[in-house]
């Protein structure tokens, strides 16, 4: 199987053109054979013709010549004396002057008379007495005939005086001259010869072709016909006849051969067939050249094509096709550059879509990946230094969801904007997804890369502007080394993640990687598994830590705070898995409990005569949970407890997850007359304008401001939020209240209620009543003017009674 198509076109081309040289010279051939033995048939059907016609022309002279004789007066003279002597001078003379070779007298008996050649066998029978028969019937007779091994033609006349009264015979040998004059006339091979009675061959009588007449005499059959067209012969020596018979009595005959070499007479056929066959060849020779010109310029193109075929399957779109023709293969070769620039495109484009960030254009998490994948390989190989920083936005979901996401959208291309702008060109920024950013800094040591997250973090310090209003975006940075905080990419990027984590809780911008992260993180995941164990298990408990009442001075009412005693671990605080449970859903089952004990403890001091409003901690998956406002009612009625008594706090970020979602489930909770209180007011960014549009009854102060009130800035900030909290109409509680000079600055500042370890730590119910008993702030307030002086603020306060 040929697979090359030059080879094909080149061996169909040659093989075609073979196939017709080769049917032409057999046709040809087969045409010059056939015609070349019909022309040698014509040329014995007109040699015999003329051989008749010569042999009748000898007849017609020798019978005239013989009537002549028999017509002399002196020999019928002799004759009929019986004078034997003047008879044979008579005989001798006649047949001298017409050249006759034998000249022959016979009687009526048939006998000899008179014989010019054997003279001595005189009264001898006349061997061919049929001739003397057919004579007296037609007046003449002539004959071929074998006489003493020589071939004669014998004419017998009647002498007549003026019956017959004896016959002449007059012969006429046919030698090898007379072949020959008879070859020169006919241009072909004569030959007489004579089948003998003897020994049944062929014997030559006289011949033109010498010697090899003899090979004529073996190869001749048996018996011919009157005519016969017969080959002799093989190859080159391949011999037409034609034999005419004369005479034929049993197994002897006489016959006449005629042939012509088939050889010779092909010879010009032959001719024409060689120039044939050259010319053949030649044309072959040429159509080889030509089939290998035009196979070329076929398949040399194609060959290209296929190359260019070929890049383009590898992926080399840079090399355009150089075909240029104005044929079909230029056509294909012009489509074939246009399906190159066509796929080169959309491979950008899938390339772009595959590993670029749609929104930001900044390589996304698979590029992002790809590229730590080569920086790790290229830091393992060199020893290079590489660190990876992870990224996430703060307060991006509030104004992703409050605000549309087309301020999301500008809010994230203009982070993207700042950084590319920060960074070098060789440093890789990504947007792994939603607010997240990924940045991998090679060959640079660890205080750059300190410095790249300060510059990060000063560069979102500046408000973004979306027409023309300022949106506060800031971000939590996770940092981690190779190797030392991972040697491949998903630890590094882990690691970093849990660093991000960190900064992200500790509100401290940046972090870097540390192996104690890793523990606390598996602590946690531990206890997260644990704690589901924990509700069941009664290893919960609910604390309860007094709000009290700046200006009754009394326990107004107390936060619910979540413990869980671990049977293994101890006391665990609230803090180390109250953010994993919000994390993984599991709060709302936590936030339902707390909910139960609280209300059901709340209703049961009311009825003790101690009606103290109860505060829970909601969380922002809570506030998700649209089950929410009917599970509160449900627990209401349960207990008995009046939903005035009932205060929720919620952090800001709470309802900043969903911030319209949150709306109405405030709204609902504060139709039902649930009290709703901003926890930690003051850690998030909501301004007081946002807050006072929301359903919202009680501010509450975080304490790292409480803490720090000693700073005269700390305290304007405490001052003036409680005063713009009472401008919305809001209670503001200061919670962290460690001291009492805090508890006199917050007094003065006219703040409602406070809340801290100065008052009472979070006691479980049965302690806190029995604190209670005991307790200064379980009785109404004494006031009392204090001066300035005695606040750090120096401002005019209300002194509490025993405090
Ligand atoms: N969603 C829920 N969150 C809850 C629940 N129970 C607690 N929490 C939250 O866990 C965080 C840690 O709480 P905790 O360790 O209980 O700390 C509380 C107080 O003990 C602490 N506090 C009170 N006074 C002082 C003080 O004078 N100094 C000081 N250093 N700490 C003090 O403050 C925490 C109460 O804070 P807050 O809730 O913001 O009023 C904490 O965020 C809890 O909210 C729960 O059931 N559900």
């Amino acid at each position: 199987m040929i697979r090359r198509l030059r080879t094909r076109i080149i061996v169909f081309v040659v093989a075609l053109l073979a196939v017709v040289q080769v049917v032409a010279y057999v046709v040809v051939s087969s045409a010059n054979s056939t015609n070349a033995r019909e022309k040698i048939d014509s040329e014995l059907a007109v040699g015999e013709r003329v051989f008749a016609r010569l042999l009748d022309q000898n007849r017609e002279r020798l019978a005239q010549a013989a009537r002549v004789m028999a017509a002399d007066y002196a020999l019928r003279g002799a004759i009929a004396s019986g004078d034997q002597d003047t008879v044979v001078s008579a005989l001798t003379n006649h047949g001298g002057r017409i050249k006759a070779d034998m000249t022959l007298l016979v009687s009526l008996d048939h006998r000899v008379v008179a014989d010019t050649i054997a003279s001595n066998e005189r009264g001898r029978l006349f061997e061919f007495p049929q001739l003397v028969d057919q004579a007296a019937r037609e007046g003449g007779a002539s004959s071929i005939e074998v006489v003493n091994g020589r071939a004669y033609q014998l004419v017998v006349v009647p002498v007549l005086a003026p019956t017959p009264m004896a016959w002449i015979a007059v012969g006429f040998v046919i030698d090898d001259n007379v072949v020959s004059e008879l070859q020169q006339l006919t241009s072909l091979q004569v030959s007489f010869l004579e089948r003998r009675d003897a020994d049944h061959q062929w014997g030559v009588l006289a011949s033109t072709l010498g010697p090899s007449a003899v090979d004529l005499a073996h190869q001749l059959p048996a018996l011919p016909g009157a005519t016969l067209v017969h080959s002799i012969g093989v190859g080159e020596n391949e011999q037409q006849l034609r034999v005419i018979t004369f005479d034929r009595h049993g197994d002897r005959a006489l016959v006449a051969v005629l042939q012509r070499s088939v050889a010779t007479a092909v010879a010009a056929f032959d001719r024409l067939q060689q120039t044939l066959a050259a010319l053949g060849i030649v044309s072959m020779l040429l159509s080889i050249g030509g089939a290998v010109a035009i196979a070329m310029n076929i398949t040399r193109p194609i060959t290209q094509l296929t190359k260019a075929a070929a890049r383009i399957h590898d992926g080399d779109y840079s090399n355009p096709v150089s075909v240029t023709r104005a044929d079909e293969i230029g056509a294909l070769a012009k489509t074939l550059n246009h399906m190159r620039e066509g796929i080169a495109e959309r491979q950008q484009e899938i390339l772009r879509l595959a590993y670029r960030d749609q929104l930001t254009d900044l390589p996304n998490r698979a590029l992002f990946h790809d590229r730590l994948e080569h920086a790790i390989l290229n830091a393992h190989r060199t020893g290079a230094t590489l660190s990876v920083l992870m990224m996430d936005l703060d307060r991006f979901k509030y104004v992703n969801d409050s605000l549309g996401h087309g301020v999301g959208d500008h809010v994230l291309r203009e982070v993207a904007n700042r950084l590319s702008a920060l960074l070098r060109q060789v440093d890789t920024i990504a947007r792994l997804g939603g607010d997240e950013f990924a940045i991998l800094l090679e060959n640079v040591d660890e205080r750059y890369v300190t410095k790249v997250a300060l510059k990060i973090l000063q560069a979102l310090e500046h408000p973004i502007r979306y027409e023309d209003q300022p949106l506060d975006v800031g971000g939590s940075i996770g940092i981690a080394h190779f190797p030392e905080h991972g040697e491949n990419s998903s630890k590094l990027l882990r690691n970093a993640d849990i660093a991000m984590y960190v900064a992200k809780r500790n509100k401290g911008g940046y972090a870097v990687y540390d192996a104690s992260y890793d523990t606390h993180q598996q602590e946690h995941l531990s206890l997260l598994s644990e704690i589901r164990q924990a509700v069941e298990g009664h290893q919960l408990r609910v604390y309860y830590q007094p709000k009290v009442g700046l200006l009754s001075g009394v326990v107004e009412g107390v936060e619910a705070l979540l413990r869980w005693e671990h049977p293994r671990r101890g006391f665990v605080s609230p803090g180390d898995f109250i953010p994993f449970a919000e994390h993984t859903g599991y709060i709302k089952v936590l936030t339902r409990w707390v909910l139960e004990q609280a209300i059901r403890q709340c209703g049961q001091w009311r009825s003790n005569g101690m009606p103290l409003q109860v505060s829970v901690n909601i969380s922002a998956r809570d506030l998700l949970n649209r089950e929410l406002p009917d599970l509160i009612v449900q627990l209401l009625d349960r207990y008995g407890t009046p939903a005035s008594l009932l205060c929720l706090e919620i952090t800001e970020s709470g309802f900043m997850e969903d911030p319209a979602h949150s709306q109405r489930v405030l709204e609902r909770l504060h139709e039902l007359g649930v009290v709703l209180s901003i926890d930690d007011y003051g850690t998030g960014y909501s301004s007081l304008s946002y807050v006072a549009r929301l359903p919202v009854d009680e501010l509450k102060i975080d304490r790292s401001f409480v803490k720090q009130m000693s700073d005269s800035t700390t305290a304007t900030i405490v001052r003036s939020t409680i005063e713009l909290g009472h401008s919305l109409g809001l209670k503001v509680v200061a919670e962290g209240v460690e001291d009492e000079a805090d508890l006199r600055t917050l007094r003065v500042y006219g703040c409602d209620q406070a809340q801290g370890y100065f008052m009472s730590r979070p006691l479980p119910a049965k302690e806190l009543e029995e604190w209670l008993k005991h307790s200064p702030w379980s009785r109404p307030a004494r006031v009392r003017e204090v001066s300035l002086e005695e606040t750090s603020s120096k401002v005019t306060v209300l002194k509490l009674r025993g405090a």
